[in-house]
């Protein structure tokens, strides 16, 4: 097929694949996608309706693809569906010529079945691995055998264009498992070396053009910057585990999910970066013991939890091919074998040698990095790098970009393939997210060249060149959603650069039906990123091609769009509005804004047919797009159709609006459809808000009613605990002024005793030893000896008087007078107690007396009345308190006053 024919179709074939429920489907949310019924002249369904759940407000959307495959459908369904085969027939090119490069690529959100689909799982084999079984299968007997054709890689990478670094499949395997097959490490070629260095390292990956090179001549291989000096990537320097191995049986689903569980766990903290296999922490389990994503995804895991900060912007050193020995993974050795394709094969050029060179490579924030190139430790930041590629025109290709510097490896065999295949997955970032616990954070590549040149390889002695083309299987990162994936730094980061690939992807595919119209420009803008540029650049035909080069086919592309018609409904209505071929578009509702568009729209358009505008209607339904999928008719939706309401309305519209405004109107109707979903979505969650807001403000009422009651509480409570402490309080108070008070009478009364004690000393004077009585110590004791003693004093006084009383009583008047030279002169004592004229008594010191005798008489005699007073009032002694003795001798005081008979 010319170029100028292929212009006029559709870049990609389209087909949809719908992921079965996970847990069954009473566990799946609800269904919003539905498989219209196939057309009166097709087999197979091509339309799915998506209504929007929950929102009957919101646009219904039909699509159209090239073929839809239900559920139900199988990996052979869609290996046979999807013209894997005649991919492949265009790759072998069975009629000659250099054939045709074919693309497959899958597109979907998170989680919904790509790497399922391209890569398959433990029991079932996935597109690529079906893809290679075919070439291998047709190719049969005319691959170019290795064993007897020694030259046959430097042949080969004298023709390739890439600059890349070519390896047979054995030497590969060798440097990057472990368990290396006895016959080999006998080979003559030299063993894996260990170290980075270039030198060393040459003769490994070049072992018969060192040996042939000899000294002195030009040397075919000199080691190319871009094979050993572009580290692309950084891996965690834990890298340094051996990897679990996959499981040798296939079909053990169990284990996988637990290896799935375990990769989700390992992984859900960030970023899992791209290592070796035989690397990560999470491996070191031994051989065997974790089940693997997909049986050629088994150590994917590998990447080491990075947490290191910035992998992607280091720059890295010189990139070594291995780790050591001891370190590398066990080579796989058993894979699934179904679904079984060995009765198909396509046909392929009898006259023709094949070559089967594989390379791998990831787009990864919009750099690529070889898959096949393991990284290496950086001395200085002794993190493991890898150097990104550039996508670019070469010397050899000045017509057609090529990934330049990739390591690519020469395969005997589909084994062989397999295992590499093995390898470089082993190298691809996956992280666990909240949407795919297992999730592919890079877009992978996964090239085929079938490489041909004419049987014997050799024209009058030279090595003839070899030609071909490419089949490149895509697996792309799905599309997430941050707060679905509940992604969070590196992660999120690299979740931004996915889907903003995707978005470019998106503009592309949305562009390419376009490419086949004559009256619009082929717009397709494909070297917005690196991802487009890839999936883009072989689509069309050289722009320049010299006239001595050859004029290459543009590429077939067949994009799988996986959908999960259970899973998040804006992500995948998002996917299938720009990958499918054709749209068409219900909008239930038009808000008012749009009638303001579409009644200018249609003045505008009935401007020169006023009479038209009469009877206006208000549209509801539009086409975005012809459906021309392939050719087909332009497809209705007849589900749609059928209501009445749109039937009647749309054909007053079609009246209305001239051919010169169709353009405009449904431009018009998809902003209109999308504002709707906006103003719906943000309704929706206004009506959240609103009702979060009710829910706080009644929330906040019972709250404030509540700490009412709780400060009314706690008033009642504090109330209570003060009157309680203020009874305590006033209690203390009482019985300390009780006690202050009883001190201070105490203290009156001592002070008055003191006082009443002086008085006493004062006047009996001094005793027999001369101390004056009561004028000594306060000592209780004391006084009571003291009062004892004057107690007997006053009983001996006392009998003293009545012996003097007799006496005096015995005696004549004339001898009286004895009495008186005694000092027993009862008037002189009574004149002497006599008050004054002031009514104070006469100070008792102050008595002068002219009789010695009668003084001291008229003394003992006072005395004896005032110590038997006292001795009165104290007895019993100690019984009285300080303050009945104040008042008794308050009164004893005023008694002596008014008992003037005492004598
Ligand atoms: N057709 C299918 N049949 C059975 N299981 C499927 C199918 N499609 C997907 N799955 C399962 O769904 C899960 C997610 O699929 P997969 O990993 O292929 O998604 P993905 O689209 O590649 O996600 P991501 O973009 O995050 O890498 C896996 O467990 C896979 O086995």
């Amino acid at each position: 097929m010319s170029a100028s024919t292929q212009k006029t179709h559709n870049l990609f074939q389209v087909f949809l694949r719908l992921r079965p429920p996970q847990g069954g489907a009473s566990a799946a949310g609800e269904r919003f996608l539905a498989v219209e019924e196939p057309d009166e002249d097709s087999t197979t369904p091509k339309h799915i309706t998506l209504n929007p759940p929950n929102d009957r407000r919101r646009a219904i959307e039909k699509f159209a693809f090239t073929q839809v495959f239900e559920e139900d459908a199988t990996q052979l369904d869609v290996f046979h569906c999807t013209g894997v085969a005649s991919l492949v027939k265009g790759v072998l090119a069975p009629c000659g010529g250099d054939g045709t490069d074919a693309l497959l690529a899958t597109l979907g959100v998170t989680g919904s079945g790509k790497t399922h689909t391209i890569l398959g799982s433990r029991s079932q084999r996935g597109l690529t691995q079906l893809a290679l079984d075919l070439i291998f299968r047709s190719i049969g007997p005319n691959l170019a055998n290795y064993d007897s054709n020694p030259t046959l890689e430097h042949s080969i990478a004298a023709s390739d264009p890439s600059e890349s670094a070519l390896f047979p499949a054995s030497t590969f395997l060798d440097s990057v498992y472990t368990d290396a097959p006895a016959s080999f490490r006998a080979s003559s070629r030299a063993p894996t070396p260990m170290p980075v260095s270039l030198s060393c390292f040459l003769p490994q990956l070049y072992p018969q053009q060192v040996q042939h090179h000899r000294p002195g001549t030009p040397n075919p291989y000199p080691p190319r910057p871009t094979d050993w000096c572009k580290s692309v990537r950084i891996v965690s320097r834990e890298d340094s585990v051996a990897p679990p191995t996959p499981p040798s049986n296939p079909g053990f689903e169990e284990d996988r999910k637990k290896y799935q569980a375990s990769r989700g766990s390992a992984f859900a903290h960030g970023i899992v970066h791209g290592g070796s296999p035989s690397r990560t922490p999470q491996l070191r389990r031994g051989r065997g013991q974790q089940p693997a994503k997909h049986f050629m995804a088994t150590t994917a895991s590998i990447r080491s939890k990075t947490g290191t900060k910035d992998a992607l912007h280091s720059k890295g050193e010189a990139q070594g091919p291995t780790q050591p020995p001891s370190r590398r993974p066990h080579r796989p050795s058993v894979f699934p074998q179904q679904p079984d394709v060995s009765a198909l094969s396509v046909s392929c050029d009898p006259s023709s040698e094949y070559a089967v060179v594989i390379s791998m490579y990831e787009v990864y924030n919009d750099r690529i990095f070889d898959l096949l190139t393991t990284p290496i430790r950086s001395a200085a930041t002794k993190e493991y790098r890898r150097r990104p590629l550039l996508f670019k025109s070469t010397e050899a290709a000045p017509d057609r970009k090529v990934v330049a510097g990739l390591r690519k490896v020469i395969c005997s065999s589909m084994h062989q393939a397999l295992v590499v295949l093995e390898a470089g997955l082993q190298e691809r970032r996956v992280a666990g997210t909240g949407s795919n616990s297992v999730s592919s954070r890079s877009h992978g590549f996964f090239c085929v060249e079938v490489k041909k040149r004419a049987k014997g390889g050799r024209k009058q002695g030279v090595d003839m060149p070899w030609n071909g083309s490419t089949l490149s299987v895509v697996d792309l990162a799905g599309s997430e959603r941050a707060r679905d994936a509940k992604t969070a730094g590196a992660t999120l980061a690299e979740a931004g650069k996915i889907n903003e690939s995707l978005m470019y992807l998106g503009q592309c595919l949305q562009m390419q039906t376009n490419a086949g119209n004559k009256d619009k420009p082929n717009l397709v803008p494909f070297r917005q990123c690196k991802l487009t540029e890839l999936l883009f650049s072989n689509s069309y035909p050289a722009p320049s091609a010299s006239s001595s080069a050859r004029l290459r086919n543009p590429q077939k592309a067949v994009m799988i769009v996986t959908a999960d018609p259970h899973g998040d409904f804006n992500a995948t209505s998002q996917i299938l509005r720009y990958s499918a071929l054709a749209r068409e578009i219900t909008v239930p509702r038009i808000p008012s804004v749009t009638q303001t568009i579409l009644t200018a729209a249609a003045a505008a358009a009935s401007a020169p047919a006023p009479e038209q505008c009469s009877n206006p209607v208000e549209p509801r339904s539009f086409h975005s797009q012809p459906f021309s999928p392939a050719g087909s008719r332009p497809v209705v939706n007849p589900q749609l159709l059928s209501s009445a309401n749109i039937v009647r309305e749309l054909s007053p519209m079609s009246s209305l609006i001239g051919d010169g405004h169709r353009t405009t109107m449904e431009a018009a109707a998809l902003e209109i459809a999308r504002l709707s979903e906006d103003v719906d979505y943000l309704s929706q969650a206004l009506d959240e808000e609103q009702s979060a807001r009710q829910e706080a403000e009644s929330h906040l009422l019972s709250m404030e009613d509540r700490m009412i009651e709780l400060e009314q509480a706690i008033r009642e409570e504090c109330t209570a605990e003060f009157e309680r402490r203020l009874e305590i309080e006033m209690a203390r108070w009482r019985a300390t002024l009780q006690v202050e008070m009883e001190r201070g009478e105490e203290h009156w009364g001592r002070k008055i005793e003191v006082f009443e004690r002086s008085m006493g000393v004062t006047v009996a004077g001094p005793n027999d030893e001369g101390v004056p009585i009561g004028g000594g110590s306060d000592d209780d004791d004391k006084e009571n000896v003291l009062l004892e003693d004057v107690n007997e004093e006053n009983e001996r006084l006392r009998r003293e008087n009545d012996i003097l009383r007799r006496e005096v009583s015995g005696m004549s008047p004339t001898k009286r007078h004895p009495l008186q030279e005694r000092g027993s002169d009862a008037s002189v004592v009574l004149k002497n107690r006599l008050p004054t004229e002031t009514g104070s008594p006469r100070p008792l010191r102050t008595i002068k007396t002219d009789n010695e005798g009668t003084g001291t008489l008229r003394l003992r005699l006072e005395k004896l009345r005032v110590s038997d007073d006292q001795a009165s009032v104290r007895s019993p002694a100690g019984s009285v308190s300080p303050k009945k003795m104040r008042r008794l001798a308050t009164k004893r005081w005023n008694a002596v006053g008014d008992d003037d008979d005492l004598f």
